[in-house]
Formats: structure tokens, C-alpha cells, sequence
């Protein structure tokens, strides 16, 4: 098999194995396809259509969804969300988060927010965990650790995260006992302070790693 036709295999048939390393942009169709469902949802969000036209989009994308179910796969199958080199990672519920830089024990990453996340001229409170516990997750996930999942978020809001500019975001691994991963975010808009987030992972036990698919890639040394 040649590079291109592996490359190509990898993009269309992704594994849970998260390299965690930056994003680019892709130049594929699910990348295209993703950033055209983003556009929807802020073309939905910022319009007011009169019913005609309501209506008639409301029937095109009732004819998406019906093509895309030709299509249906398991979770543990699917493309969204584990398209780690792209932005948000092939999903649209949080907004999507370029990786900038990744350490074992750090990671630094940049994000703009559109009208369909705003809570009223800023960021709506509930994005901002969203978007910690996405660069946090997979902080804590990452160099071969064993899988962890969130056990809390305590996020401090200290200014509104403004709609349309750049955010820089700052995750740090602060410190492990035992099974518990401590986790240190930040959010910043030029230099100002938008909020900050302590975190707990715990480590799963083996049992509560019995879903096999999102160990494939890792190796079950590393799994459990
Ligand atoms: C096969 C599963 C693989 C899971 C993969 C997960 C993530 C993948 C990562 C990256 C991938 C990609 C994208 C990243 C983006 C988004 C991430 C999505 C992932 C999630 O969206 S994830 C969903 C939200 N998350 C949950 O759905 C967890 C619900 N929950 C539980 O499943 C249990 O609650 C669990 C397992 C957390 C612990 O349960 P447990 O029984 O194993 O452990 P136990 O209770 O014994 O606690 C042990 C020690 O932690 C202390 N402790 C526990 N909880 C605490 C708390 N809240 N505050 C303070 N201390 C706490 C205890 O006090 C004790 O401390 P001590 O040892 O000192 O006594």
C-alpha cells in the first residue's frame, strides 16, 4: 500500500489512539464537511428568516440527515470526534480548538468563538468547560498514560470571553496520586485573564475499561 492510500485510510478510518500533537487544517471532505456544519449552525444561529425560507431549510437538512443515515455506524466507528488532526476533532459541539503546542506535561492551544456559543454578546458560561475539558482530557490522556476520565471541572469566570477574536488557551498537568490526575487550565484574551479550571482524572480500573474499541491502538499493557 502506498503512503497516499495509508494516509487516506487513516483520515476515513480513524482509531482512538490520540496522537495528541497539533492541529492542521484539513483539506479532506469530512474536514470540509464539518466546517460546512459550523457554518451552518452560526448561519442558523445569526438569521432571522422569514417561514418560507425557515421551512425550505428546514426540509434540505431533514434530506442531509436522511442521506448521512445511509451511512450510520456505531460510535465506536465513526469519524467525529476522533479526527484528532483537525480542530475540535471532526466535531461540532464545542468550537473548534487548534492545538498549538504539546509537551507531556503542558499543552497550548487557540480557539474563536462565533455567535452559536454566545451567552449574550460573550462566550456562554457552559462552553467554557467544554472547551477546558477538551484540551484537559487529552492532556491527561496523553504519553501513554491509561485512560482517565473526568471526575470534575471547577472553573472561575473572571472576565467575558469575547465573541470573534482569538482566545489562547493553557493546560497543565500538575500532578498525579495514585489514580487521581491533577489538571490546571487557563484562558486568556490578549493578556487578559477570561477564566481558569482546576481538574481531577482518575485512572479507570480495568473494569471500567471494558469497551475494547477505544483501547485499540494503545495496547492493552497501556489500556488498563
Ligand atoms: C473505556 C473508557 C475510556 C474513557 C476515555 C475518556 C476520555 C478520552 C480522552 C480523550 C479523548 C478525547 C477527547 C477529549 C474530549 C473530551 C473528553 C470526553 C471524555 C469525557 O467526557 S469523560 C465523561 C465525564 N466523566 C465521567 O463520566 C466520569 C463519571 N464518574 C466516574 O465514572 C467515576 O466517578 C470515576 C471513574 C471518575 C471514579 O470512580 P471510581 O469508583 O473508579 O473511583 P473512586 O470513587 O474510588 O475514587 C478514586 C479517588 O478519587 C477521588 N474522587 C473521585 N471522584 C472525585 C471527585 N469528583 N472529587 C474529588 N475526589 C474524587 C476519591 O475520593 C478517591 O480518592 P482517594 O483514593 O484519595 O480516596
Amino acid at each position: 500500500m502506498d503512503a497516499t492510500v495509508a494516509a487516506h485510510d487513516d483520515i476515513w478510518n480513524p482509531t482512538w489512539a490520540d496522537p495528541f500533537e497539533p492541529t492542521t487544517d484539513g483539506d479532506d471532505e469530512f474536514a470540509e464537511l464539518t466546517e460546512a456544519l459550523r457554518a451552518v449552525q452560526e448561519a442558523v444561529t445569526r438569521s432571522r428568516p422569514n417561514p418560507d425560507a425557515a421551512g425550505r431549510a428546514a426540509r434540505t437538512l431533514r434530506d442531509l440527515a436522511a442521506r448521512l443515515a445511509e451511512f450510520e455506524v456505531d460510535e465506536d466507528e465513526q469519524i467525529s470526534g476522533r479526527r484528532w488532526d483537525l480542530p475540535g476533532r471532526g466535531h461540532t459541539l464545542s468550537p473548534p480548538l487548534h492545538i498549538d503546542e504539546v509537551t507531556e506535561t503542558r499543552a497550548r492551544g487557540h480557539v474563536t468563538v462565533g455567535r452559536f456559543h454566545s451567552g449574550r454578546y460573550a462566550m456562554n458560561g457552559g462552553v467554557t468547560p467544554l472547551i477546558f475539558d477538551e484540551i484537559l482530557a487529552r492532556l491527561a490522556n496523553s504519553s501513554g498514560r491509561p485512560w482517565a476520565r473526568t471526575a470534575y471541572l471547577r472553573v472561575d469566570y473572571r472576565a467575558p470571553a469575547p465573541l470573534g477574536v482569538e482566545l489562547r488557551v493553557e493546560a497543565e498537568f500538575a500532578g498525579q496520586h495514585g489514580r487521581k490526575r491533577f489538571m490546571r487550565g487557563a484562558m486568556y484574551h490578549g493578556d487578559v485573564l477570561v477564566a481558569e479550571v482546576d481538574g481531577l482524572w482518575i485512572e479507570l480500573k480495568p473494569d471500567q475499561t471494558h469497551n475494547v474499541s477505544l483501547t485499540a491502538g494503545r495496547g492493552a499493557e497501556e489500556s488498563s
